[in-house]
């Protein structure tokens, strides 16, 4: 069974009904499968509907049509099931309460979610200790810094012990160490077997932590699968990049199989696109014994893949 299944769903939403405007479309029908265990990416630009998916699956927002399931529960049909087998985490400050202490935020979420009255203290202690907060687990929360705000929101999407966790561009404004802290714990959520989805704008953050990823622009679905996978979707295999590669040279690359492309760049090294790997070797030899030293294979990132496929509407608003 998959931990999220989505078929044909959508959502629009009525911007104004007295202006006759046609509804916006955040979601167009999408399928989307997440098998249990995974770490999924959901990237897109401002816009593109990310949050409208988490809502919907959170059961916080109703679809216009299609269906969504958590772990085979309903999400319109059967919220009572659903709703302990998830949890979220929007970034930024959002839903902490900054004159309550760390205990109280997690003890009011855990109430909120359905954890038994017994159970509430011995598990608002775990995640504190977990999350590296229980020596502040007395301090009000507006004393707190942001990355510990930020640990302290995914304790409290963890407080009730779901299975699936939904995060909403979790490291917002979160500092470089911070940032790694919080890769490392997404590691350790999956060892316990839980299904994380999250959206972020940072592809480096995509690359290192996600099993597949979603593509996702105006509320359709590009693409679906490993990071890896999604960079040979713009280079066919690898790229070689070489220093001092004379144009006669860099001619006698073009012409032969599996070379893709070659392209002068700005710092004035070549890079050469392959199709295969035996391409790659067969342009490696020829640099080689054409004389050239410097020499570096490498794939495309994930950045390079998202900015070729939704262009440089990376950070635009679509309205
Ligand atoms: N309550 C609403 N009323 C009207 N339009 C909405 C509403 N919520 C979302 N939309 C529209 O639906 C589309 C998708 O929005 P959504 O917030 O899901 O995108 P997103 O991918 O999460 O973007 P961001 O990265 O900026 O958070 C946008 O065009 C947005 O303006």
């Amino acid at each position: 069974m998959n931990a999220v299944e989505v078929r044909s769903l959508r959502r629009e939403f009525t911007v104004s009904r007295s202006s006759g405007e046609a509804p916006r479309v955040a979601l167009g029908g999408i399928d989307l499968s997440i098998p249990e265990g995974e770490i999924h990416g959901l990237l897109g630009p401002n816009g593109a509907g990310k949050t409208t998916l988490c809502k919907i699956l959170s059961t916080v927002l109703v679809p216009t049509s299609g269906t969504a399931a958590i772990l085979g529960r309903d999400v319109v049909a059967d919220v009572a099931a659903v709703r302990p087998l998830v949890g979220c985490v929007f970034g930024g400050d959002r839903g902490l309460y900054g004159r309550l202490s760390a205990r109280h935020n997690l003890s009011y979420w855990a109430a909120l979610y359905g954890v038994p009255g017994r159970r509430i203290g011995l598990r608002t202690s775990e995640v504190l200790e977990r999350f590296g907060l229980a020596g502040h687990a007395d301090d009000r929360v507006e004393t707190f810094s942001r990355g510990m705000k930020q640990r302290l929101h995914l304790a409290r999407g963890l407080v009730h012990d779901p299975r699936v966790l939904l995060l909403d561009e979790p490291t917002t404004g979160m500092d470089p160490v911070a940032a790694h802290e919080f890769r490392r714990l997404l590691g350790s959520l999956r060892n316990d077997g839980r299904t994380i989805l999250i959206t972020t704008h940072d592809m480096a953050e995509a690359e290192a932590v996600c099993d597949r990823v979603t593509l996702i622009d105006h509320g359709e679905i590009l693409h679906t699968s490993t990071p890896r996978q999604l960079a040979r979707l713009v280079s066919g295999h690898d790229r070689v990049d070489a220093r001092d590669v004379p144009a006669e040279l860099a001619d006698r690359v073009r012409t032969l199989a599996g070379v893709s492309r070659v392209r002068l760049q700005g710092d004035g090294s070549t890079r050469i696109e392959t199709e295969t790997g035996s391409a790659t070797a067969d342009v490696l030899r020829l640099l080689v014994d054409s004389g050239v030293t410097t020499l570096s294979t490498s794939r495309p990132s994930l950045e390079e893949v998202y900015l070729r496929l939704v262009g440089d509407r990376g950070m635009e608003v679509s309205r």
